[in-house]
């Protein structure tokens, strides 16, 4: 009933475009898995999606369905019902008539009647089963298409971000509604989505595309966690991650310090593993990702083991109810990750206007999508200047580490011009104001550090590299 679907090394290039909109694409989904495809407009998540269902054609590599060779296995044949945003009724047919429609073709010369009964109540639409497309709303005209992919008992749903139409709140309604339905049917799920929240809550597993190319594939918690790269990292949870250049300190007399320029923080000694790793990136640039809750506002004396302090200046306090986002300039230097300095799409009909900036941006849309092919320079710095610290520093007065306050606090040369480079998550009651000079701790628990082209090295990767 419900299938294996497997890509190897799956291409898909275009005619007339220069650079494949899918590269290589490897993926295993198990028979009942629900598999997001996640990334940002034009990554070819559509064009995964398409493939499977047979709607284009493989240019290079293999696709098995239940592990035979299906790639050119007509779309009809396939058992895949797919989901669009765009609804897809048919309006001059009633909703029952819309839902018992494929089944025509499916189950010729059966009484469709109790299929149509049976998925109606699934989906707790009875009683507009008479109604016209026109007469329903965009959330009940979402549920009706879901009745038409359901009613065929496919093995595969196909959603292609089938919720990007609706208001937040009945996405969110919908979102558990699709969850609930397709585990309880136990199907292969397929579903594409520019938006992290919706496949961080759906998914069983994230496929994370960047460019055409497959990031990372791995449970929501992991693809949050453990990120493999710097681009996963930004994808991946709101607010984003903080991104900052930095440099590693590693002096041969023992102690290591990460240098963002104007303040620096020091390691916990002895150091732990995945912090001695980092002395092989002596001297060169390093990113150090810093999530909001890996950061608190709060006195040097209230830290606990395993946080150190640095300072940050408030630029701006985000007021949320339940909680607020506190904006700080700490003199650092932001790093860029290219495709997500837009803002991220969001809300209804995004995905449709992102498709026509990133398609419509003309020379500026290809060369940014040109810079986001170079994995070499998957990172890039806001100013366009070299690292931070790319000479070595004074040596500091005291080993890192030996106190909470292990961050010396470099008086700025001069004024501090940036904007705010951190994000802190806070209580909503905080009291600071705009100016204010805080101390931040941060739990060293939480740092992410990435090399130059964006591969995290700390968290040490599960595998690491052989020395040669
Ligand atoms: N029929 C086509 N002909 C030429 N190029 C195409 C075609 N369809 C898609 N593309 C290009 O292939 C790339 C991937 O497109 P795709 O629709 O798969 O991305 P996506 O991640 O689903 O984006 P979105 O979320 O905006 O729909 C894009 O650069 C797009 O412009």
């Amino acid at each position: 009933m419900t299938r294996a679907i497997t890509l190897h090394e799956v291409s898909k290039y275009y005619p007339k475009q220069p650079s494949p909109a899918v590269d290589r694409f490897s993926l295993d989904i198990t028979p009942g898995e629900f598999l997001v495809l996640l990334g940002p407009s034009g990554c070819g998540k559509s064009t995964v999606l398409r493939m499977i269902a047979g709607l284009e054609d493989i240019t290079t590599g293999e696709l098995l369905l239940d592990g035979e060779y299906s790639n050119d296995l007509a779309p009809g044949d396939r058992r895949m019902a797919m989901v669009f945003q765009n609804f897809a009724l048919y309006p001059s047919m009633t909703s029952r008539e819309n839902i018992g429609f494929p089944l025509r073709f499916e189950m010729p010369g059966e009484e469709h009647g109790p299929r149509v009964d049976e998925t109606a109540r699934i989906l707790g639409i009875e009683e507009i089963l008479d109604r016209y497309p026109g007469q329903l709303s965009g959330g009940e005209r979402q549920r009706v298409a879901m009745g038409r992919a359901i009613s065929r008992h496919p093995s595969v749903f196909l959603m292609d971000e089938p919720l990007s139409n609706l208001d937040a709140k009945l996405r969110a309604h919908l979102r558990a509604e699709i969850a609930r339905l397709t585990h309880g049917m136990g199907v292969t799920t397929v579903y594409v989505t520019h938006d992290q929240a919706e496949a961080m809550s759906l998914g069983d597993r994230v496929a994370i595309m960047r460019s055409g190319v497959l990031q990372q594939v791995s449970p929501p918690r992991d693809a949050y966690h453990l990120p493999e790269n710097v681009f996963v990292a930004a994808f991946v949870g709101t607010p984003r991650i903080n991104l900052l250049q930095a440099t590693v300190i590693a002096p041969l007399s023992g102690g290591m310090w990460i240098d963002f320029g104007r303040q620096r923080l020091g390691l916990p000694e002895p150091l732990n593993f995945d912090h001695q790793m980092l002395r092989i990136q002596q001297g060169r640039p390093i990113i150090v990702g810093l999530r909001s809750e890996a950061v608190r506002i709060a006195q040097p004396s209230q830290a606990h083991s395993g946080e150190v302090v640095i300072s940050g200046i408030v630029e701006h306090v985000e007021y949320q109810g339940h909680e607020s986002l506190v904006h700080l300039n700490t003199g650092s230097r932001p790093a860029v990750v290219p495709e997500l300095e837009a803002p991220r799409p969001s809300g209804p009909g995004a995905r449709g206007g992102s498709r026509r900036a990133a398609s419509g941006a003309g020379g500026l849309g290809k060369l940014a999508q040109k810079a986001a092919r170079r994995i070499q320079a998957s990172v890039l710095e806001r100013d366009g200047s070299g690292p931070s610290g790319s000479g070595l520093p004074p040596k500091p007065s005291h080993a890192p580490g030996s106190s909470p306050v292990s961050v010396i606090d470099r008086p700025a040369a001069a004024p501090e011009t940036q904007t705010g480079d951190l994000v802190v998550r806070t209580g909503p009651d905080i009291r600071v104001r705009r100016g204010d000079r805080v101390p931040l701790l941060v739990d060293l628990a939480h740092l992410y550090v990435f090399d130059r082209d964006g591969n995290r090295i700390c968290p040490a990767p599960a595998q690491q590299p052989r020395l040669e």
